[in-house]
């Protein structure tokens, strides 16, 4: 992509009211740009991010076995009066009406919409399990939205549904949920770790919390310093292993995690005093069990290996890729700017020119670009005609993994610039060298 002809809105000074360094960051570097109280329009270069973080969150639900739909943003009022929190949600519920004065919600979850879907299509155990996902915006009218994306009031949430024949069976795909957050938090660049949860209006009475922290996280979280040398599962982890599963499960949550809300202080003090991490976190995804607390009241039946028709056991599964997208920030940055993690970067170079009109700096340039972009290389080229140093702030600010800058006087000599944005000295080689190494 040409910079020249790119929309890349970069602001040199945070609006006032960003408070945290993420907020700050994605308006500065034009990720987003606030519409309205906690409601944001996803810029090109945020929305690259966005549509990464997507990706990496639909390859591991899919490797997990859950398969992906797309349920609508605006539902019927009735159907929430099915299972009886139309009116228990409260004032987060954003409630509209149509023409027809037909009483409607945009969702902030989808929990009601997924079990009409599923008691509309499954009749016998022999279907099940079953686990259904979609990446969808939700609305909350949060009544203090803040932190930009961090706490907004439309996000965007992959919101997965798991439907069993009893608690047994529901704990696996609960598990499978667990082994496929721990792989995708850690493809994220993360470190997460799932916390023992309240479970609030989504209600149940099993919850993790995936936590990853960071100094301005929203919550103070408590737990064993060992897990932070765990590694997440591999690959090809075996989604069909029950007692693998839980095996992985048992370790990630045999040792002490836990929340403000839930937090025990003496069992905290057990562990040794050199264990023991007291930190801020930032909730990324969060995970529930709650049985046929839906499938009673919506009757989602399905007939047993009896013949008894007995209503489904469920689980929700959310996470959040807008809030991820700070969320990586908070844990990745500066004084310069973002720092993003190769998998997420919206490019992966930033190729700078710093003498447009040159003719050898064009050349080496478009010799370049044309060499990366064959490649399937993302580079961001910047041929506009700015002063260097604002180019190098712009690309340190946007944080792509590499920059690679073409000057005058280093082209007599045969060379180029390379800088790798995660720390490390520019060094001088030639464009060939230069092009092996960011392949
Ligand atoms: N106001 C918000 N702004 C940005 N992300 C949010 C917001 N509220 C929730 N999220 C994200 O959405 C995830 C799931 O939200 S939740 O309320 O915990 N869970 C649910 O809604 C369940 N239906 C899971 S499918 C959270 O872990 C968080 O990553």
């Amino acid at each position: 992509m040409r910079l020249s002809r790119y929309f890349l809105p970069i602001l040199r000074e945070a609006p006032k009211e960003a408070e945290i360094v993420s907020h700050r960051l994605m308006l500065r570097a034009a990720m987003i740009r606030q519409e309205a109280a906690g409601i944001y329009a996803w810029l090109p270069l945020g929305l690259r991010v966005l549509n990464k973080i997507s990706d990496i969150v639909r390859e591991e639900q899919n490797r997990a076995g859950a398969i992906e739909c797309l349920m609508p943003t605006i539902q019927l009022a009735d159907l929430w009066r099915e299972s009886g929190r139309y009116d228990a949600y409260g004032a987060e519920m954003l409630r509209i009406k149509d023409r027809h004065e037909r009483e409607m919600l945009y969702g902030p979850t989808n929990e009601e919409m997924i079990t009409e879907i599923f008691r509309a299509g499954v009749r016998s155990y022999k279907d099940l399990p079953k686990n259904l996902y979609h990446i969808q915006w939700k609305f909350r009218d949060e009544r203090r939205p803040r932190f930009g994306v961090m706490r907004s009031r439309e996000f965007l949430m992959k919101d997965a549904y798991s439907f069993d024949l009893d608690a047994a069976g529901a704990r696996v795909s609960y598990n499978r949920m667990v082994v496929a957050y721990l792989r995708t938090f850690a493809r994220l660049g993360m470190k997460a770790i799932p916390m023992r949860a309240d479970t609030g209006p989504i209600g149940g009475d099993l919850s993790h919390e995936f936590i990853i922290l960071a100094k301005t996280g929203e919550s103070a979280v408590f737990c064993h310093k060992d897990f932070l040398d765990f590694e997440a599962p591999p690959a090809d982890v075996d989604f069909d292993d029950a007692g693998g599963l839980q095996a992985i499960v048992d370790k990630w949550t045999s040792l002490y995690a836990a929340t403000e809300e839930m937090h025990d202080e003496a069992a905290f003090a057990a562990i040794p005093a050199d264990k023991r991490l007291t930190a801020r976190g930032i909730e990324v995804g969060h995970i529930f069990y709650f049985g046929t607390k839906y499938s009673e009241p919506m009757k989602a039946v399905v007939a047993g290996p009896d013949g008894a028709t007995v209503p489904v056991h469920m689980g929700s599964y959310g996470i959040g890729p807008s809030r991820v997208a700070a969320a990586i920030i908070e844990a990745s940055h500066d004084e310069g700017g973002i720092i993003w993690p190769e998998a997420v970067a919206p490019f992966r170079v930033g190729l700078v020119n710093l003498k447009p009109g040159d003719a050898a700096c064009d050349a080496a340039c478009e010799d370049l670009y044309a060499k990366l972009e064959a490649a399937g290389v993302d580079v961001l080229y910047d041929d506009t005609d700015e002063r260097p140093g604002s180019k190098f702030a712009t690309m340190d600010l946007i944080g792509l993994p590499w920059r690679l800058v073409v000057g005058p006087k280093g082209l007599v000599n045969g060379q180029v610039e390379l800088k790798r944005r995660a720390g490390g000295a520019a060094e001088s080689l030639t464009p060939e060298a230069a092009l092996n190494a960011v392949l």
